[in-house]
């Protein structure tokens, strides 16, 4: 067999293809470790030297945390040849091809003024001409850093291969680059992700809840044990207590633990239904029984019937219609409007107000007999102020429930939880329950600072008639950047460290006496300091 005779110069040349080919085959082998990219990189630049001498060769990353870019992988350098690649945007040659993102190439670096020589001195590398090639590496469509190596001037192999082949180093590097920011990111989101878990675990362990009701204060405690001590029965019971404080929640608890519970829980507001609609409302009307009642309708009574039936704010139930309601429930017989039939119900029924009723019945305004009629149990709810232990526990019980409505992974640093315990709560559950769905909705990360809650809380007591500890106020009247207006006379007020009365004296003698100027001095509304006043007992 007759092997065909290369041509001269031929055998350097395949043995330059060889040389390339296996390049590439070994690059590409290196992408299978793209989860180290620091081996997988370094192995590539060694290959790069090895090869085809393509020496000491860098991969420059920008660094997020100086805002320049550093030599992050490369070969034939030492450490502290790493260490001094660092160059701003846009500065030497490996600046300006990050900036560019076009290719560079210095024939000569001794006659190229933008050439640094910063990391490896000139005196370390060849006496002959040295050239430095530098392109760029694209990560995820845009430029992500630098390739960069030396070459000798003088070689067998043609430049234009170099550079081809030093395009192809950088593409394969690029993909490595990109896997691994995927992957940590991927990596970061299910961290958070399981931290997240891990804390809404420990709380709804943590979370004293029974039949939906959050709390494990003595108050709470004791309500909740009336309520299942009288569930099994049929005896009326009347919840007390101010607005938001879960007169309904207790409702539907007791519902739930009684006997009826699979039968319908009914609720009427008896504060929100006009006067002439009362009864139609409860009792239910026959068709054409007056204008409008185009056909016959069940009553609350009738849809309650087997089940429970709640009298929300009962108190508020004018005279003439406490009359009619103490007859049905005296007889559980109805009459619907515009009909003489009676219609037998077995409703058990539970009121609820946030009135006095002992003291309505002693002013007339609410008759005697109904109240005895229902306040066979009387359970009463206490308000936040008084179980401030139970805060905690519902804000994170709601923060669970809100960030699953709202798609959100929000959670309290310790001082925004220290502020909602502290603040007074007026508007009880309710209103907690609207000030954590702000600060979740408005949250610009997952991490709920102190100043983020003041402030929420600020803008609510604004809307609210109520006292905000001034420490609250002072230190949220503006979040976190701007300088609220009283600012220094503020700090000098929290400064005298808790002498808040000395610091309200000065502010009062230096207005004059004046309390809306004092008040304004300090950085509090004029109610906040009359409250401070009160309760420092200053004259
Ligand atoms: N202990 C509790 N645990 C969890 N959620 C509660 C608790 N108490 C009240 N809530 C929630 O707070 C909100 C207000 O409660 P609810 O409507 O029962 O109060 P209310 O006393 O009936 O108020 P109002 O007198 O103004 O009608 C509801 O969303 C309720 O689910």
């Amino acid at each position: 067999m007759i092997r065909p005779q290369p041509k001269p110069g031929a055998s350097d040349d395949t043995d330059l293809r060889e040389q390339e080919a296996l390049l590439v085959r070994e690059c590409i082998r290196q992408m299978g470790r793209s989860l180290e990219p620091d081996r997988a990189i370094r192995e590539m630049l060694h290959l790069l030297s090895e090869l085809l001498g393509l020496n000491r060769g860098r991969v420059v990353l920008p660094d997020p945390a100086r805002g320049d870019l550093a030599i992050r992988y490369a070969y034939g350098l030492t450490e502290d040849e790493m260490r001094r690649g660092r160059y701003a945007q846009g500065e030497g040659i490996t600046g300006r091809v990050m900036q560019s993102g076009e290719p560079l190439l210095v024939q000569d670096i001794d006659r190229e003024p933008a050439y640094l020589a910063r990391a490896v001195a000139r005196t370390t590398l060849p006496q002959e001409t040295v050239s430095f090639i530098a392109l760029p590496i694209e990560v995820d469509g845009r430029v992500g850093g630098v390739l960069g190596v030396h070459r000798l001037r003088s070689r067998h192999r043609r430049l234009a291969d170099d550079m081809a082949i030093l395009g192809t180093v950088a593409t394969l590097i690029g993909q490595i680059l990109q896997v691994n920011r995927l992957v940590s990111e991927r990596t970061a989101n299910l961290e958070d992700e399981n931290r997240r878990l891990r804390q809404a675990l420990e709380q709804s362990q943590q979370t004293p809840i029974m039949h939906g009701i959050v709390g494990r204060s003595p108050l709470l405690a004791r309500a909740l044990r009336q309520l299942e001590q009288v569930a099994g029965s049929d005896a009326g019971v009347l919840l007390l207590g101010e607005s938001g404080t879960g007169k309904e929640l207790f409702a539907q608890a007791l519902h739930r633990m009684s006997a009826r519970a699979a039968q319908s829980f009914v609720k009427v507001n008896c504060a929100a239904i006009p006067d002439t609609l009362f009864e139609a409302e409860l009792f239910g009307h026959e068709k054409g029984a007056f204008t409008g009642a185009v056909q016959a309708r069940a009553g609350r009574f009738e849809q309650a019937d087997g089940g429970t039936l709640f009298l929300d704010e009962i108190g508020d139930l004018p005279l003439n219609l406490q009359v009619k309601l103490l007859r049905v429930l005296q007889e559980q017989v109805i009459e619907r409007v515009g009909s003489q039939r009676e219609i037998r119900v077995d409703v058990r029924i539970v009121a609820a107000t946030h009135r006095d009723l002992q003291k309505l019945v002693a002013e007339g305004r609410f008759r005697a007999d109904l109240f005895y009629r229902l306040n066979v149990i009387p359970i009463q709810l206490p308000s936040l102020r008084e179980r401030p232990e139970d805060i905690k526990h519902l804000v994170l019980h709601f923060l669970e429930q809100l960030n699953a409505s709202h798609g959100r992974q929000v959670a309290l640093q310790p001082g925004a939880m220290a502020s909602l315990v502290a603040y007074p709560w007026p508007g009880n559950i309710r209103q907690l329950y609207n000030v954590l769905e702000r600060v979740v909705l408005l949250a610009e990360g997952s991490q709920v600072e102190e100043a983020a809650v003041d402030y929420a809380l600020v803008t609510e007591a604004q809307g609210q008639p109520v006292d905000v500890p001034p420490r609250r106020i002072a230190d949220a009247v503006e979040p976190a950047g701007r300088t609220p207006p009283a600012q220094s006379a503020v700090r000098e007020w929290r400064s005298v460290g808790g002498e808040e009365g000395a610091a309200i004296r000065a502010a009062l003698s230096a207005a004059n006496g004046n309390k809306s100027r004092a008040a304004q001095a300090l950085g509090l509304t004029l109610r906040q300091l009359n409250y401070r006043i009160a309760k420092l007992g200053l004259r």
